[in-house]
Parts: C-alpha cells; sequence; structure tokens
C-alpha cells in the first residue's frame, strides 16, 4: 500500500469506529482484524501502520468526531507530513477543503470530565489515553516467577507474580503461555486478586466471572484446593473460561451461568457460606482506556446509570453470600466516582457488614477504598473496597 493508500485505509476504518461507538457496536480492535481479513493485499507493515494511525486518531479527539476524515484532519493538522499525503492520488485521501471539519484535540468528552473521582486531574486523565504495556501474572500453580519465562519480559514492580512486556507481542504463541505457565492480566487486576486473600480450603464466589481472568488467579492463591463457584451472566464469556482452567491446571472452578434478575435464587444455596465473595461489575471501563481509548465515545449518561443501578443490585446480591467473618471485595475498573467511592459510601450505609482494609501494596485511599491508575500507579485504573460481615 502506498503512504497515501494507508491513510485512506485508516479514515475508512475510523468511520466504523464512530458508528460502532455511537450504535453500540464491535471494539476498534475488532473491527481492525475484520477491515483486514478482507484485504490480503494488506502486508503486515500496512496493518502496522495503519492501526498505528488509526489509534493516534482515537488517542487525540476526546470527544466522538463526526467522522474518520475529521478524526484523521484533525490529527494532520499537528503532522505536515501525514498533511502532505491528503494528496488525491488514487486510493489515497482527497485534498483536505479550507476550512474542512477536523476534530478538536481533546482528553475525555466534556460530559464525563467532571465525573472522575477527585484524585484523578487532568494529568491523570491525560494518562488514561498513553500506551499500555503487556502483564502477565505467572501461575503459581506450575511456575515461578521467572522473567526467562517469556524472553523480553521484565519483572512488574507492584505485583509479586507479573511479567512485562512493551506491548504488541503475540503471547499466545510462547511455549509459557501454551502450557499455562502464565496468562495475560494487567499488573491492577493482579494486585486485585491479591487483595481478596484468598487460601487454599476457602469457599469463594465471583460472582462476574466472565471469562475467568480473576478466578484463574484466585485459583492459583488457593493452591487448587477449596471451592470457586465462578457465575455470570454471559454464556460466551463463561464458556471461554474453561479452555483457560485447563491450561492452567485449575479443577476447583465450578461456573454457573446466571439468569439476570434471577441471580439470588440460583445462588441460595451459598446464602452466608462464601468466606470471599468478589464482584467485579460491569462498569464503564474508564480505567482501562489505555488499552480501548474508543470506549470513551461509547458512553452515553443512560448507560453509565444503568451501570450504576447494576453495581448497587450486585452489591446487594453478594453482600447475602457472604459468611460471617467473610469478606466482600468490590472492585471496578472504573476511575468515575460514581462507581467507585460514591457506590462504595452508599453500600456501607446501607449494608450490616462493616467496611474492612484490603491487603493491596499500591494505590491511594478513595473514601473507604483504594484507587489504582495509571499515572499514579502504572496499571489500569481500579477502584476496590472491601467489607467484612462480624462475626
Ligand atoms: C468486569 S467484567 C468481569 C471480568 C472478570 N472478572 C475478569 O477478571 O476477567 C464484568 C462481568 O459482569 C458480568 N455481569 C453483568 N451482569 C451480571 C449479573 N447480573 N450477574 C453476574 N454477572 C454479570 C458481565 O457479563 C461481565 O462478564
Amino acid at each position: 500500500m502506498t503512504p497515501a493508500a494507508r491513510v485512506q485505509a485508516a479514515i475508512e476504518l475510523l468511520d466504523e469506529i464512530v458508528t460502532s461507538a455511537r450504535e453500540g457496536g464491535a471494539a476498534a480492535d475488532t473491527l481492525i482484524a475484520r477491515y483486514f481479513k478482507t484485504r490480503r493485499y494488506a502486508g503486515s507493515k500496512d496493518r502496522r501502520a495503519v492501526r498505528d494511525l488509526v489509534f493516534r486518531a482515537v488517542r487525540r479527539a476526546g470527544e466522538r468526531p463526526a467522522s474518520g476524515r475529521a478524526a484523521m484532519i484533525g490529527l494532520a493538522g499537528e503532522d505536515a507530513a501525514l498533511a502532505a499525503l491528503f494528496d488525491g492520488s488514487p486510493h489515497g485521501p482527497a485534498p483536505i477543503a479550507p476550512g474542512e471539519a477536523a476534530a478538536a484535540h481533546g482528553t475525555v468528552p466534556a460530559w464525563l470530565a467532571e465525573r472522575f473521582d477527585p484524585l484523578v486531574d487532568g494529568a491523570e486523565q491525560a494518562a488514561l489515553l498513553e500506551r499500555a504495556p503487556l502483564d502477565l501474572r505467572v501461575n503459581r500453580l506450575k511456575a515461578a516467577r521467572d522473567p526467562a519465562l517469556v524472553p523480553g519480559s521484565t519483572p512488574t514492580p507492584l505485583s509479586p507474580l507479573g511479567l512485562r512486556l512493551p506491548g504488541g507481542e503475540n503471547v499466545e504463541q510462547t511455549d509459557a503461555w501454551k502450557a499455562g505457565l502464565v496468562e495475560v492480566q494487567d499488573e491492577g487486576s493482579q494486585l486485585l486478586a491479591l487483595a481478596c486473600a484468598a487460601r487454599p480450603g476457602m469457599t469463594v464466589v465471583d460472582l462476574c466471572a466472565g471469562a475467568g481472568g480473576k478466578t484463574l488467579a484466585l485459583a492459583a492463591e488457593m493452591g487448587n484446593a477449596g471451592r470457586i463457584v465462578a457465575a455470570d451472566t454471559d454464556r460466551a464469556r463463561l464458556f471461554r473460561m474453561t479452555p483457560r482452567l485447563e491450561r492452567a491446571g485449575v479443577t476447583i472452578v465450578e461456573p454457573g451461568l446466571l439468569d439476570p434478575g434471577r441471580e439470588t435464587e440460583a445462588l441460595a444455596d451459598l446464602a452466608g457460606a462464601a468466606d470471599i465473595v468478589l464482584v467485579d461489575a460491569p462498569c464503564s471501563g474508564s480505567g482501562t482506556w489505555r488499552r480501548n481509548p474508543e470506549a470513551r465515545w461509547r458512553l452515553t449518561p443512560d448507560r453509565l446509570a444503568r451501570l450504576t443501578g447494576l453495581q448497587a443490585r450486585l452489591l446487594d446480591i453478594a453482600a447475602v453470600l457472604v459468611a460471617p467473618g467473610g469478606v466482600l471485595v468490590y472492585a471496578v475498573c472504573s476511575l468515575f466516582a460514581e462507581e467507585g467511592r460514591a457506590q462504595a459510601a452508599a453500600f456501607s450505609a446501607r449494608s450490616s457488614l462493616v467496611e474492612a482494609d484490603l491487603p493491596i501494596s499500591a494505590g491511594r485511599a478513595a473514601g473507604s477504598g483504594v484507587l489504582l491508575t495509571p499515572g499514579h500507579d502504572g496499571t489500569d485504573g481500579f477502584f476496590v473496597a472491601g467489607w467484612q460481615r462480624p462475626c
């Protein structure tokens, strides 16, 4: 592909990403993969260059742009070499017309800027748009942390189980991943799982288990001894957990598909029986914008309100399951106060559980919980809080 054709391809992809963000469709990574599946003429250098252009344009536009071309013209306004490629050559973009619309430079949509936790200032918001490294968690059941497991990796500074790669590597091709010695998991997620303090023999409920990222980490902490009920309402995600459990050598997990609205009935046997209940709740994902920056164009006030309502409901469902002396851990990969410290404060006010400090060796106190941020901790952004049921 010519350099100009790469720019045109990036514009087409950005159009798809903008539409998908508006209509709640697929994520940018998925759209990029699909786009190149049908364009075999694009070599690996072309794909890398187009992808790089797309994400540069996504990162610099705080508000959802009107079109892919507007996003790219905005970027071209700060890059003369890129602007020169709007030359009207075959397969390239048409020349930029005088006064043609360009997406404004920004960090986050204006309506969201005021929703951040007070600890998340402008510099922290900007850090949310930086590139993230690729973190791996070493599976204690099979290996000790050693950078030699994955060539090119270095130990993560905060998690005792983490290895870090610069990003962009295909870890699934490594022997260590195939043998279940490592799993992809952000260092912040590793710290959250460690904060649960799961131990062998415990009964643990992972209420929003998804494809099992934290379930696997909890099972490793438990030495694969005890019981983990890994529940979720999303069949496809639970399905993806099975091969991960097998690869990791984990046998103590019982996946459970929940019916939305009927979670309490399905979990009735576990009422008052869990040593740990983890609610890794569905959320805005604002803490993970480093990995999918277009997600900030997807949120709407309605969607955010639905998420906070669901988080509150899941906390109430989870509280019933906690045994005397057991703990409830609430986590969101969000940096918005209403999903974090305010959600936790509202739960504390209505619950018979009492706030409990969690063992977490990073972050900053945010209300009754702890906030991890890319700027301060170098992890994805998370809020985590804990409660204990008095004995
Ligand atoms: C943040 S994700 C969980 C990620 C997962 N714990 C991990 O570490 O990979 C939130 C999950 O909550 C699930 N969820 C949404 N509504 C739910 C409900 N009512 N009950 C249980 N899980 C729900 C979603 O399907 C999603 O998988």
